[in-house]
């Protein structure tokens, strides 16, 4: 088969408009984050029912990344993302006329579905437009250039949520979802290396079998979990409580303080890109390095005498950040252990490892603080530093079992490698 359509300009165009696509996935997923208080107002909802939004939508992302990948494999990333792009269209139109909880929760349930076909689509779509050290820089900057979609959320959305109101500023964002399912019809292809690997037919459960069978799946697994679920826990639940009731940081602080997490995958991400695609054999180490520099900082928080000063939370979150960069090593592993026919299903299993860390570690720590708050005999807060230390401590145990899976699966992997 020719490949005078890889690297070419078209390329280019069909790449653009992916990443059009993932930033307003982005910008679906993060904006209920932004609008808390008023939907609090709007559904008169305590903080448990409003925490459960974020949770269900995660649970539905998580919950579909393998079925998704094996529908990735059969009929190709274009289809995945035009389908996520309608359905986050629609769950958005849903949320902007809901007035009560089970219909927000079901516009959110549409998004997380919707959200899910994105950013496993557009991996899928670069080994078939790109060649050669191109793709894990590209796999980067997908990453990377997915928070602009963050700042959509925390800037425009919230603008127009505070001046014009809730139905206004959900049905713009159905809207931008709506544009991108033109624009994906309209511009994304999925080229003739697609026509080559289609034909490839196979059972949902020997595709599931085959992925997860070769070590450097279960390596791309171990590291997205080691790596993503620290920035997932902090971002998604314990980031915000531990730097104001455990800090003592101001709230207004504290949220500007998350924009450190858009900066150092904006600065970080393409030297890691780089970085992966000239010295593979270095990954592991580049994720295993990040990891440990992580638990070195969370390690010097939790034991400062005290409330810690604000440069060594800032540097805490730098390095909690680098483990989103970090974590797309995990889909490198992926890409380059799997043949073509089964790289949706191998990227899908490697994009729950981070989820699945994130989630039974906010849980844990959410449980921990409550066993301290009733050992306490339930008196004075529920959120204080000492409690924190202890809880946020459970993050040792999850990176231990993370960076021992990885060592194991490096093994393998090397193994495998050798016997080629
Ligand atoms: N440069 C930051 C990239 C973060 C990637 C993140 N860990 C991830 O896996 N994202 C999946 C998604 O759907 O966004």
């Amino acid at each position: 088969m020719s490949q005078a359509h890889l690297n070419s300009s078209k390329s280019w165009v069909v790449f653009s408009f992916a990443i059009l696509a993932y930033i307003s996935a982005i910008s679906q997923r993060t904006s209920f984050g932004v609008a808390g208080i008023e939907a609090t107002e709007r559904f008169n909802a305590s903080a448990q029912i409003l925490a459960s939004f974020s949770v269900v939508q995660l649970v539905v992302y998580a919950g579909a990344q393998v079925p998704v990948g094996l529908l990735l494999d059969k009929f190709g990333p274009r289809i995945l993302i035009i389908t996520g792009a309608l359905f986050m269209a629609a769950g958005q139109a849903f949320l902007a006329i809901s007035v009560n909880v089970p219909m927000g929760l079901v516009g959110r349930v549409m998004v997380g579905m919707g959200d899910a076909m994105v950013f496993v689509s557009v991996l899928k779509l670069l080994p078939l437009w790109f060649s050669g050290s191109r793709i894990p820089v590209l796999t980067q900057l997908t990453g990377t250039f997915g928070q602009l979609g963050q700042l959509i959320s925390l800037f425009p959305f919230h603008m127009i949520l505070l001046g014009v109101g809730w139905s206004a500023a959900f049905s713009v964002m159905s809207g931008f979802a709506f544009a991108t399912f033109i624009t994906t019809i309209a511009f994304v292809r999925n080229g003739k290396t697609w026509e080559g690997i289609s034909q490839g037919e196979q059972e949902s459960g020997s595709r599931i079998m085959r992925a997860w069978k070769q070590p450097g799946t279960r390596l791309g697994f171990w590291t997205h979990f080691t790596t993503a679920f620290m920035i997932n826990t902090f971002m998604m639940t314990w980031g915000y409580p531990f730097l104001v009731e455990g800090q003592g940081i101001e709230s207004a602080l504290a949220s500007g303080l998350m924009a450190v997490f858009v900066l150092v995958s904006v600065l970080l991400g393409p030297i890691l890109g780089a970085l992966t695609a000239s010295r593979a054999k270095q990954r592991s180490n580049y994720a295993l390095g990040i990891v440990g520099t992580i638990l070195v900082m969370w390690a010097i928080v939790l034991c400062w005498p005290g409330q810690a000063p604000l440069w060594v939370l800032v540097l805490l979150m730098i390095t909690i950040a680098a483990g989103g960069p970090a974590s797309v090593i995990g889909f490198d592993f992926a890409r380059t252990f799997n043949p073509p026919h089964v790289l949706g299903t191998a990227t899908g299993l490697v994009n729950t490892g981070g989820f699945m860390g994130a989630f039974v570690t906010i849980y844990v720590v959410g449980f921990i603080m409550d066993m301290l708050y009733k050992a306490g005999g339930s008196v004075g807060e529920l959120y204080n530093l000492p409690a924190f230390r202890i809880a946020l401590s459970f993050q040792f145990v999850m990176a231990l079992l993370g960076i021992t899976f990885m060592l194991i699966e490096r093994r393998k992997a090397r193994r495998f490698l050798a016997e080629q």
